[in-house]
């Protein structure tokens, strides 16, 4: 497993970006002719992680994850994957972190119109020496994880948009990697296909536990997605937190305007609320850590016992009916006090 990290990154575009950093250092604006597309963004993607990046077109997202690839070198700062700095290293490097380690999941799927769903999907291990046979037996398994059985044969344009999104997910699946990189993956589809797409990555990493960076400007789904969030505004980030912590301590009044219609029994997931410390109701069936709060509403019934909460077998405590009223009660208590 693979973890990432980030350290004082900075990317400036424009003719003077040395100059343009001394600004920003100073507490000032670089000058037009510089665009501070990302500043000062540090962090760490834990193993296993699924790391959402949030944040208004324009406010550096794609950039930032442009650089921990190494699709854009930084103006400064550093990209740690694993233990490797890939910063400064040469484009056959980069290429064979890309190949070995990191997979990158586009808006606009990225697929070969005159290639099969199962040469697509198995499109990534063609430039790593691996045999024919092997390649179509890793695209096949990894179709069938994103419910594409059957599909093989068939090409892109024989699939609808929400399909065509999972073959490039089967893509990044089949080639292995421990990082998935994914920039807006979802937000070409209708809103049931994309909440279909979410459930099954949500699914999905409940068993395969890749390392997730994705990048989104829908604050619904960075919540849904999101083990934490980084919200960004012009080139900063300026909070990370769980989506329980955005919600009740936004960083400043930025963040509290963005969250402040955001539907909590919605994306408040059942983790977000366990309580280690609490202990579920004897016989109490558990839920998965990405339960949706407004669900469990049912599940309480008459008996109000507290529920468990598993993810990936361990279980991460239990949600009390008091801790779902605190978490709802929130924003009632804002409006009633605005
Ligand atoms: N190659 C480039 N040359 C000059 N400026 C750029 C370049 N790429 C991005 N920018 C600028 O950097 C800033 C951040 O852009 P970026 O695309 O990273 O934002 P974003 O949050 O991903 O937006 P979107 O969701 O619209 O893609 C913007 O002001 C953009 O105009």
């Amino acid at each position: 497993m693979t973890s990432v990290r980030v350290e004082r990154l900075y990317k400036i575009f424009g003719p003077q970006p040395t100059e343009a950093m001394r600004r920003l250092d100073r507490g000032e604006e670089p000058d037009a002719r510089n665009t501070a597309a990302v500043v000062d963004a540090s962090f760490t993607v834990d193993e296993g992680e699924t790391f959402v990046v949030m944040g208004l077109s324009g406010s550096g997202k794609s950039t930032l994850i442009r650089m921990l690839n190494g699709l854009l070198a930084p103006t400064s700062g550093q990209v740690f994957v694993g233990d490797t700095e890939i910063t400064g290293m040469s484009g056959r490097e980069l290429r064979g972190v890309r190949q070995r380690t990191m997979s990158m999941v586009f808006q606009h799927f990225a697929l070969f119109p005159h290639r099969s769903v199962l040469d697509n999907a198995g499109y990534g291990l063609r430039v790593c020496g691996i045999g024919k046979d092997e390649i179509a037996s890793r695209a096949r398994e990894a179709l069938g994880m994103v419910g594409l059985e059957g599909w093989e044969d068939r090409y892109p344009q024989q699939l609808s948009g929400g399909m065509r999104q999972r073959v490039g997910l089967a893509r990044a699946l089949a080639a292995g990697t421990d990082v998935l990189l994914m920039d807006e993956a979802f937000s070409a589809l209708d809103p049931l296909i994309k909440r279909e797409m979410q459930d099954q990555l949500l699914d999905l990493n409940a068993q395969l536990s890749k390392t997730i960076i994705f990048i989104t400007h829908d604050l619904n789904e960075a919540m849904r997605l999101g083990d934490r969030i980084a919200v960004m505004r012009g080139g900063r980030i300026v909070q990370i937190g769980t989506a329980g912590q955005i919600l009740r301590e936004p960083a400043d009044d930025y963040v509290a305007e963005f969250v402040r219609d955001v539907d909590r029994s919605r994306v408040l997931t059942a983790a977000a609320l366990a309580d280690p410390a609490a202990t579920a109701g004897d016989g109490t069936e558990p839920v998965p850590a990405h339960t949706p709060v407004r669900d469990l509403f049912a599940l309480f019934g008459s008996s109000g016992r507290p529920i468990p909460v598993v993810d990936r077998g361990r279980v991460l405590g239990a949600v009390t009916p008091e801790a779902v009223f605190a978490a709802l009660s929130h924003r009632t208590e804002e409006a009633a006090d605005a």
